[in-house]
């Protein structure tokens, strides 16, 4: 066990000064952004071992050969039929699905939201859902490219970076407003399954957006019930590390960056997130679950799934499902999909994607280009140690 303890951050996170009023979520004023008590509650870090693993990288495992190209190709799906009649209500409600993403930045979170999709959009049972992605990145280069209009302005002072801890704010308020697009799209019918895909990587954060969701759902105007499903996605390999890192040097943010700067600038960003990073465990899990029910006055139902190492590593013992004692079809239905999806992940897509990364460091090596020693100069032994110990620092080993 590691993390502070502190027994009167369970209430901090209990009565928390949020009301509908000071809601994100609020029918009455679409605009409005609440400021939610940001008490540090207790964590119990039942993840530490996984968080270890960067001594190990496990590329050298060979990819098992005993899995077929159909199964890497084609969404597993499950034989069983859907009961169109059966739609589960609560409160009177109808029920839709929110996603909380949670992890680190280039851990994969908006690929494996996208493989998700994919998979709900192949099963009978979950095929007429409308999924929809709400990005925070996505949101922040909207409207900062509106104003400024370029892809990123790289920072010269931490006052200008918004991924310092000091610039909280700023971060906070695109993460809000991507917030409250996904409510307004959920409330006006338009999406039946919002994926909320940022870092959310504080418990302040996730406390916000639970308090968010508890408002949404206890509103008298809104005409559905949001069923939270937590989908925290880690990466401790330092080989599929590296070349993520690779990857999103090529994303919106860097369209106009030389590689080595785009490659400097998100290892920076990365630092940050790391010095900052709490990891969502089965205590918050608990403590949310029992914030719910006071705020919602319900038996709520609560879902905790984790992907680990693009599946590789087995995550059955650290998800956790509470269902309501009156679930309808419908949310049992949902959830064994994407439960089905967690535990048959590494098969459907991660032995394809660690393939990728195998075959680019193959090629790396062969013809050490360049352009790809600038990564090798950053993303390195050195700053992996930076990772561990700022993470180690932040309380987790
Ligand atoms: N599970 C995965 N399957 C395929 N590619 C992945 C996977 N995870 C990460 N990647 C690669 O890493 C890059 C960064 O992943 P991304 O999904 O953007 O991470 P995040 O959303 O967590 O910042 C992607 O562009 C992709 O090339
Ligand atoms: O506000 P948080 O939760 O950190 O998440 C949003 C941030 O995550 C990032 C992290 O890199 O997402 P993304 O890579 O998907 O664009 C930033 O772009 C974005 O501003």
């Amino acid at each position: 066990m590691c993390g502070s303890s502190d027994s009167d951050s369970h209430d901090g996170y209990l009565t928390s000064d949020y009301n509908s009023s000071n809601s994100l979520f609020s029918l009455n004023n679409g605009y409005s952004y609440s400021s939610a008590s940001l008490d540090r509650a207790t964590f119990d870090c039942q993840d530490s071992d996984l968080l270890g693993n960067h001594k190990h990288p496990m590329l050298s495992t060979e990819v098992p050969r005993f899995i077929s190209n159909d199964a890497l190709h084609s969404p597993i799906t499950l034989n069983y039929k859907r009961d169109n009649d059966d739609v589960t209500y609560t409160n009177a409600k109808v029920n839709k699905f929110m996603i909380v993403l949670i992890g680190l930045p280039a851990t994969g979170k908006s690929t494996i939201s996208s493989h998700l999709i994919q998979c709900l959009k192949n099963n009978p049972l979950t095929n007429s859902l409308r999924c929809k992605v709400f990005n925070a990145g996505k949101i922040r280069r909207q409207i900062s490219c509106a104003t400024i209009s370029k892809p990123l302005l790289l920072a010269n002072t931490s006052s200008e970076d918004l991924f310092n801890p000091k610039n909280i704010d700023k971060k906070e308020t695109y993460a809000r407003i991507t917030l409250q697009k996904l409510f307004h799209e959920i409330n006006n019918d338009d999406c039946d399954v919002g994926i909320f895909d940022a870092t959310n990587s504080t418990i302040e954060r996730r406390r916000f957006i639970f308090e968010e969701v508890c408002s949404f759902n206890t509103d008298e105007l809104s005409t559905f019930n949001l069923v939270p499903i937590v989908l925290q996605i880690s990466c401790f390999n330092r080989d599929f590390i590296k070349y993520n890192i690779h990857n999103k040097s090529f994303n919106e943010d860097y369209l106009d960056k030389p590689y080595e700067l785009a490659i400097k600038d998100f290892a920076k960003r990365l630092k940050h997130y790391y010095s900052q990073f709490t990891p969502f465990s089965m205590d918050e899990f608990n403590q949310i679950h029992q914030y719910i029910n006071q705020h919602e006055e319900i038996d709520a139902s609560l879902f905790f799934f984790n992907v680990i190492n693009a599946g590789i590593v087995e995550p059955h013992s650290l998800s956790h499902s509470h269902y309501p004692s009156t679930c309808g079809r419908q949310i049992r239905d949902t959830i064994m999909v994407v439960e089905n999806f967690i535990n048959h992940y590494s098969q459907m897509f991660g032995f394809e994607y660690i393939e990728s990364v195998k075959l680019f460091f193959e090629k790396f090596e062969d013809n050490h280009e360049e352009t790809l020693a600038a990564l090798d100069s950053v993303v390195n032994d050195e700053f992996f140690n930076d990772l561990q110990e700022l993470i180690e620092n932040n309380g987790f080993s």
